[in-house]
Formats: structure tokens, sequence, C-alpha cells
């Protein structure tokens, strides 16, 4: 699962992303309280201060937020994204409130803003007169709990320090575990044992989703639900990861101060920025990151320590390290990214910076550190929402590093996804291949495929592979993956797949498509789906889910009943299993077999679409 930089990284780490403009993501119901406090104090707070992060060189669609009054009762986060996007308008995020009838919403600028306001003012929603209005951006989560700490500090003691007593914390290197490692302290079979449970609990409610959608569906339902514990599918044993430590090829890495009080401190941040903490601990007794790893962190770490320059406070936004990235291959190579906020810095002063990060890591101190694709990123400079836009200087080394998996080769660039768990990667992409039954007469489609790992591990076996993924990074190196590995039977399309994939598909004749889809968490647009399901000569999916419950929808629309919105036989889940790409985490990865409903076959007549 990732984002569009190319994490579908089931990924507990703390990151970047959590800065003010992200606090208010893209999402449902589920932090209702928080947001409706945050809602009253966007209205009522005059602290200029807990808006500083407002700053015209960053990126915030705060800026252009709109309030919509008077919706309809019990309308939902997708309800409302649909109602928007039939008449033209994309939202960048979306926040409802429980079972308020308001509800707030940014675009990426003003003319989307302005749009919003003049389309939707005034119109009619199932029987609601709709009414918008401009509204302030969210207050600094930290910065408010800073005032709020000060206005009830009590002779100049910290609250933390008052509520605390006598009470003994427990050492910081279990406090950080408990974050970014929740299972630690979990044997590995009850870790799996919990993952399973997770996906029996997902198949069980899609058994039930497919009952709802899909009367026609019922006697077969009724039949699987009786053989597989109430799950619409078997679900075949969990497969472990090979190694359950140090398993991480990618980790990003806050700087901030540590937790034990020392400055310039590189690791994972112990709370969240929303909770009102910036403290981070380093990752020396963190178990799923790489020994090669912390080496690069401890040479920056010290690299760091002997500049002028201060950690960056997301705070008072001022300071200048940000954020480490480190990626680590089998092949010992390592790519270390650096976030720096250059503030008024003047050029000089980077070069000689970036000058003397080059010196120190090639013939410095640093040299033994393993970095050898090293990267500098003006972080405080970024004007788009896209990371891909973020300008990322190579200071020394090679522009990729290189993974090897499954006897193959791939090229991985700074912006490119790759799955974090190499050997564990290995255990799905076999398991992929075997599930989609292929042959020399195939055509696989890859969606979201990334460095084109999944379709380059298959093209041995089949006629074609087409790969279509977001980032141009990844596509880039996908072409030269398929070089490196000597294929000539793959191609690989740039855009979103809701852009390009029902073009591909209609003009595909074969009648052996494959369909592999591994999608970022949020699962794949609508769109997609739909098309899938039109074209009626693509007979097997397999759907490789981070979230399987953020792909629900994904699969109730890919098995629900024809309808004048959904064309085409609907699929059915026929097999399904779950792999450990995360050991220590709640997160795990599902594999779902779907295959085409065959009337024909099951000599049957198609039910008539459902209204
Ligand atoms: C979970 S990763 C899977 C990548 C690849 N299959 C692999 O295993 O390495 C999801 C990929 O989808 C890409 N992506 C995100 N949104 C997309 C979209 N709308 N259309 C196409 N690709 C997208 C991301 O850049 C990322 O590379």
């Amino acid at each position: 699962m990732a984002d569009a930089s190319g994490s579908s990284m089931a990924d507990t780490l703390p990151s970047k992303e959590e800065t003010p403009d992200n606090l208010l993501q893209v999402s449902g119901n589920d932090d209702v309280k928080t947001d409706v406090k945050a809602a009253d104090e966007s209205e009522a707070t005059s602290d200029p201060s807990v808006y500083r992060y407002i700053k015209e060189e960053l990126f915030t669609s705060e800026i252009y937020k709109v309030e919509i009054r008077n919706l309809p009762k019990f309308v939902g986060f997708n309800d409302l994204k649909k109602f928007l996007a039939k008449h033209g308008l994309n939202p960048h995020k979306i926040k409802l409130f429980g079972k308020q009838t308001f509800a707030f919403v940014t675009f990426r600028n003003e003319e989307e803003r302005d749009k919003a306001m003049k389309m939707v003012h005034g119109m009619q929603w199932k029987g609601q007169v709709l009414s918008v209005r401009l509204a302030k951006p969210k207050a600094d989560p930290i910065v408010r709990k800073r005032r709020q700490e000060e206005e009830e500090s009590v002779g100049g003691q910290p609250p933390s320090k008052r509520a605390g007593g006598d009470q003994e914390e427990e050492p910081l290197s279990v406090q950080i575990a408990n974050v970014v490692t929740p299972l630690w302290n979990v044997p590995y079979e009850e870790q799996l044992r919990r993952k399973e449970q997770e996906v029996v609990g997902v198949l069980q409610r899609l058994a039930k989703e497919i009952g709802n959608t899909n009367k026609a569906m019922l006697p077969w339902l009724f039949a699987q639900k009786g053989k597989y514990n109430k799950m619409c599918c078997p679900l075949e044993t969990i497969q472990p990861s090979p190694t359950q430590t140090e398993y991480r090829n990618k980790c990003e890495f806050l700087i901030s101060v540590g937790a034990d009080g020392e400055d310039k401190t590189i690791g994972f941040r112990l709370g969240k920025y929303k909770g009102g903490s910036c403290a981070v601990v380093g990752p020396s007794d963190t178990r799923h990151v790489s020994a090669e790893a912390k080496r690069v962190v401890s040479e920056f770490q010290t690299f760091i320590r002997t500049t002028p320059y201060s950690v960056y406070s997301p705070e008072t936004y001022e300071g200048h390290w940000k954020q480490l990235t480190v990626r680590t291959t089998r092949t010992k190579q390592a790519m270390a990214v650096v976030f720096f906020n250059p503030q008024k810095l003047e050029e000089e002063e980077l070069s000689a910076l970036k000058n003397s990060m080059r010196e120190y890591f090639t013939e410095g101190d640093g040299k033994d550190s393993g970095v050898t694709s090293l990267y500098f990123v003006r972080e405080g400079q970024r004007t788009s929402p896209n990371p891909e836009d973020m300008p990322c200087e190579l200071v020394a080394g090679e522009s990729c590093i290189h993974e090897e998996l499954l006897g193959l080769r791939f090229r991985i660039s700074p912006h490119s996804f790759f799955q974090v768990n190499t050997a564990a990667a290995e255990v799905l992409y076999s398991a992929v291949g075997e599930w989609a039954q292929l042959d020399q007469d195939s055509t696989v489609l890859d969606v979201c495929c990334g460095t084109g790992t999944i379709g380059i591990s298959l093209a041995k076996r089949v006629k074609k592979v087409i790969g279509i993924e977001l980032c141009q990074e990844a596509v880039e190196d996908a072409k030269v993956n398929a070089k490196l590995n000597g294929l000539s039977n793959i191609e690989f399309h740039c855009g979103k797949a809701e852009d390009v994939f029902p073009n591909i598909l209609s003009a595909l004749v074969s009648p052996h498509v494959t369909a592999i889809v591994d999608p970022p968490r949020a699962g794949l647009h609508s769109k997609v789906i739909l098309s899938i399901r039109r074209a009626e000569h693509l007979k097997r999916l397999v759907y490789v889910a981070c979230n399987a419950k953020a792909a629900m929808n994904n699969f109730i629309d890919l098995c629900r009943a024809p309808s004048n919105r959904v064309h085409g036989a609907p699929f059915r889940p026929v097999r399904s299993m779950a792999v450990d790409l995360f050991p220590q985490t709640m997160h795990v990865e599902m594999l779902l077999l779907l295959e085409r409903v065959d009337y024909d076959s099951q000599k049957q007549q198609p039910p008539p679409p459902q209204q």
C-alpha cells in the first residue's frame, strides 16, 4: 500500500506527512471528536501563531478551505466526494463530523475553491439547499497544545511533570518500540494468528456484502459460507516473513530533538505531532530496522552534529534538518536522502554544506557508512502536493540503487516504490504468479506496477506484460529493469490507472487477459473497477491489498450485480491468503483471487440488471 510517493508501505513509521497540512487528511468519520474541537477552534482562536504554518512558499490546501452547510442527514465521506465529482469538483481533503450536517472541504488552488463555491452554494441535494462559505484554516495542533499547556501551567511546572507524579516511566527503548513495532513483545506465531484473524473478518464481511449486493450469487455464497467459516472463499495459511527482524529496506527517520534531551537526533517520533510531541528516539534498539540503516543513521547524526545548522521545528517553522530516508539493498547498496529546510540561507552556504556532506561521506569519517547514493532535498521549497516535484539533488555516488529479488535485478530511484521487505515480497510475488495460472498465451496487466517487479517476475512465462504506474521515475526504472533482465515482451505506461487503464484494456483483443492489481492503501479508483467489469475477456484478477479493509469497496464493486452503473458479469472471490510483510506491526498484505462468473458454463441466464 502506498501513497503517491510510492508507499503502499503499510508503514507504522512516523513520516514527514504529519505536517499541519496533513493533519486533516481525507478520511471518513474516524476522528470526529478531535476535529469537532478543531472546527470550533478554527472559529474561535485569535492566536495568529497557530496559523504560522501557512507560509506562502509552502503548499497547504488549508488556505483554500470552505465549509458546506445544510448537508442531507447521514451523508458519508464517499457520498460527498461523489456528489462533488459529479459536478466536476475535485477536492483535496474532506472532513465530515459524525451526524452533523456540515463539512470542511479544501481545494488545491483558489480557482478550484471559487468554482466550488459558485457551483455548490444554493444547490439542492436530497431536498436540502446547500450553503457554502469560506472557512478558516485549521490551527496548528502543536502550537495550540503549547498554548493550552502554558495557560494551565501552575508555578512554571510543565503539565506532564505535574500529572506524572512519582510514576516511573518505561525506558525510551520500550516506549519507541510500542510506537513503531507495537507487536514487538508478542511471539511471532501469535502475531501471525492475529493477522490471519483480521483477514478472516474481512472475508466474512465481504460474504455479507456480496449477499446484499448480488442476490444471484446467494446459492453459491450460502455453500461457501457453510464450508469456510462464514467467509466468501477459502483462506490459505498465512505466509510468514522469512525474516522477522531487521527486514525493512526503507525507513523514514525524523531529525529532531531527542526524547533523551540530546539535540540533533535522528530517529522515530515518540508521539504524534497531533498529540503535541516532536521528540524522537534513535533506532538502535528498533527491531525491524536493518544494521545497515542504523549505521547510516549513526554516521548522519555525527555529521549533522558537526554542522552549525539546527533541527527544523514544526512548531516554530525555524531550523533546517528535517528528515532522513534510508534505503538499503541485499546488494549492499544504500541510498540516503536528507531533507533540509534552507530557510534564508544563501546559495553559497548551501553549496558549502553539500560539499562538506559529500566530503564526509566519500573521504571523511562517513566513508564506511555504506552510502552509495546521497541526495539532498530542499524541503521548504515544496509548492505542489506531489512529492515527486520536490527538488532532489544528487550530492554523491550513484543516482539509483539496485535490489535483487527472485534472481532478478531492479533499479530503484528515490521516488520509486519498492516493497519494504524484499524476502517477504518474494513470497508474495511467487504466490501471485502461481495464482494467476499463466501460460504462453497470457497477457498480464500489472496495474500500479511500481518499478515493474510483479510483471517482470512473470514475463518469461507469458506472451506479454503491460504495466501501468503513476510515478514517472518508477516507470523509467521499470523500463530499465525490463532491459536489465533481458525482457522484450513488456511495456510500461505512465499515468493514473483511472485515466490510462480503460483505453489499454479496451484495445486489448487477446482472450487470455489476467489483471494483477497492487494499488496504494486506499485501493483502486472506481473507474478502474468499472472498466475491469466491462472487459468481459478479462476472466481472472489477482488483487494484492496492503489494507484489505480499505479495499473492501473495490471487492464489493467487483462482485456486485450488474446495474446501470456497473456493466459486465461480476467476479467472485475464489482464493485468499495473507502474507506477512510487516512483522512486529499489525499490518499485513492480503491476496485475493477473483474469477469472472461464467454464466454460460453454468447454463445459467445472467440475471436482469439491478437498478
Ligand atoms: C503498493 S505499490 C505497488 C507497486 C508494485 N506493484 C510493487 O509491488 O512494487 C502501489 C503503486 O501504485 C502507484 N500508484 C498510486 N496511485 C496510482 C494511480 N492512481 N494509478 C497508477 N499507479 C498508482 C504508486 O506510485 C506505487 O508505485
